[in-house]
């Protein structure tokens, strides 16, 4: 595959399996409280040992402090670090410095101007992740299952590496290629039968349906 691709919010060792099984460049394992994702440091360093040398392990946290980020650091050895909250640029130097980690900096994005809110990380994050911009009421800043406008992404500088993301699924992925033409996806809610609940089906079908976007756009 010409992209990445990082299955995230992993909780089972059946949907670990899964994202393995279908080619997952990352996997992704979300450090939040309120999340339906949420997974201890411990089992996620336990579902991790799988990963290593097949797919990147991804620690995804928000706005978290250096302690909470040393317990999961300590307890997963993460591959990549993902920092999905208010992070700072200067935060997000720090948190490359304290780990010697590489840092994948998502952004929230509604309306072309969100997409210029990359440039004060420039030559700090190794990666972008563009998100959908969070509906009002929600309790979390990505999982929403929602989608932004992929046109937004088009004419992007080629050299800047992301990964497209939001309301991701089976259905859309084939527009969401066609569209943006990222470097990566990433996905969550989209390959989940309830929210938390991951389904090695869906995951699966995601990428039947991506790897025939791809053949059909290389055809
Ligand atoms: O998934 C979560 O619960 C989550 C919690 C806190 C921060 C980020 C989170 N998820 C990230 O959002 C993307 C998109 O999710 P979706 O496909 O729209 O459901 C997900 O892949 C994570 O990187």
């Amino acid at each position: 595959m010409a992209f990445d691709i990082k299955i995230c919010g992993l909780k089972t060792d059946a949907a670990l399996a899964a994202a393995l099984a279908g080619g997952a460049s990352h996997v992704g394992f979300i450090f939040f409280a309120k999340s339906p994702r949420n997974i201890d440091p411990a089992e996620a360093g336990r579902l991790r040992q799988a990963v290593r040398g097949r797919a990147k392990a991804v620690a995804v946290s928000v706005d978290a402090t250096d302690a909470f980020l040393d317990a999961i650091v300590a307890g997963m050895q993460p591959d990549m670090l993902q920092l999905h909250g208010r992070e700072t640029p200067e935060r997000v130097a720090a948190v490359k410095a304290r780990y010697g980690l590489p840092v994948m900096k998502a952004l929230p994005v509604s309306e072309a101007s969100d997409i210029a809110g990359l440039k004060p990380y420039l030559g700090v994050a190794d990666r972008f992740l563009f998100d959908a911009k969070p509906p009002k009421d929600a309790v979390l800043p990505g999982g929403n299952g929602v989608a932004f406008d992929w046109r937004l992404l088009a004419g992007l500088d080629a050299r800047i590496d992301y990964m497209l993301s939001g309301g991701l699924n089976a259905s859309n992925i084939g527009e969401a290629l066609r569209l943006a033409n990222p470097p990566g996806l990433d996905v969550s809610s989209g390959v989940e039968s309830a929210p938390g609940i991951k389904d090695p089906a869906l995951i699966e079908q995601f990428f039947r349906a991506v790897k025939a976007a791809a053949d059909n756009r290389a055809a």
